[in-house]
């Protein structure tokens, strides 16, 4: 090996998610949005990074094209060193499955299983993960739902609701956790115990990104990026 290879090989092991001039846009009639205009970023292992933007400013875009839950136009998106931008389908639900934890407004809870299902869930499409999966018991102590490991989403409070997305977000020991305003809905203590986890991920040597207007997410995080008109500021 070249030391100028050992020294990719250092930056790559460091890295937890490496994004190369993002472009996407969408078409509707005559009309093109550039949403992603050259987006680079990366969140090293350890690190807390939180992006802030207006409203349209690209931060959901940008959020969909790391996790691989859409395809940039162009650029390229690495977690954990593997490529999982300009895939099919099917292997970049495989590599998010194994490498990436998404949290979005939406919720990612599936209605008719209840918390420990839908965890348990989560760990049975991560398979083949190096590293054995966490505790679900744990998993739930962490996030203070041990007692509604039974309960359907929809039996759950808005901030247990959170919280269960969490675990499952979680579920995988995700190389990178990617959070959409995390702390949405949440009261004053269960935002401390989110942004606690959130924190605790990283010092397990992880990758947070969290996509947010909430200022005391910005103040947590170790690093802020400002997005406008789908670019990151410098
Ligand atoms: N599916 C789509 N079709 C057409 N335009 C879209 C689509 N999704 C996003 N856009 C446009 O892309 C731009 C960025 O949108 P995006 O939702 O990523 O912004 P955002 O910063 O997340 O906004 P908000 O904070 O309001 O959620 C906006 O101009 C939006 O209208």
């Amino acid at each position: 090996m070249t030391t100028a290879s050992v020294a990719a090989a250092r930056a790559d092991e460091a890295t937890a998610l490496d994004a190369r001039e993002l472009y996407r846009f969408f078409r509707t009639g005559e009309e093109e949005t550039l949403a992603l205009r050259g987006v680079s970023l990366h969140v090293r292992r350890g690190e807390t990074v939180a992006v802030v933007g207006p409203s349209g400013s690209g931060k959901s875009t940008l959020l969909a094209c790391l996790a691989g839950l859409d395809e940039p136009a162009g650029g390229c998106v690495r977690v954990g060193g593997e490529r999982i931008s300009h895939r099919p389908e099917a292997q970049r639900a495989r590599l998010r499955a194994r490498r990436v934890g998404v949290l979005l407004q939406s919720g990612n809870l599936i209605a008719h299983l209840n918390v420990w299902e839908n965890i348990r869930l989560a760990q049975a499409a991560a398979r083949g993960r190096r590293s054995g999966a966490p505790d679900i018991a744990a998993l739930l102590d962490g996030v203070g739902l041990r007692g509604r490991a039974h309960a359907l989403p929809h039996e759950l409070a808005g901030g247990e609701l959170a919280r269960a997305g969490l675990a499952v977000a979680l579920a995988n020991d995700p190389d990178v956790l990617l959070a959409d305003e995390p702390t949405g809905e949440l009261d004053g203590r269960t935002e401390q115990r989110v942004l606690d986890l959130l924190k605790s991920r990283a010092d397990a040597g992880r990758g947070v990104l969290v996509v947010t207007h909430n200022t005391e997410v910005v103040g947590f995080a170790d690093r802020v990026l400002v997005l406008r008109d789908g670019r990151i500021q410098p």
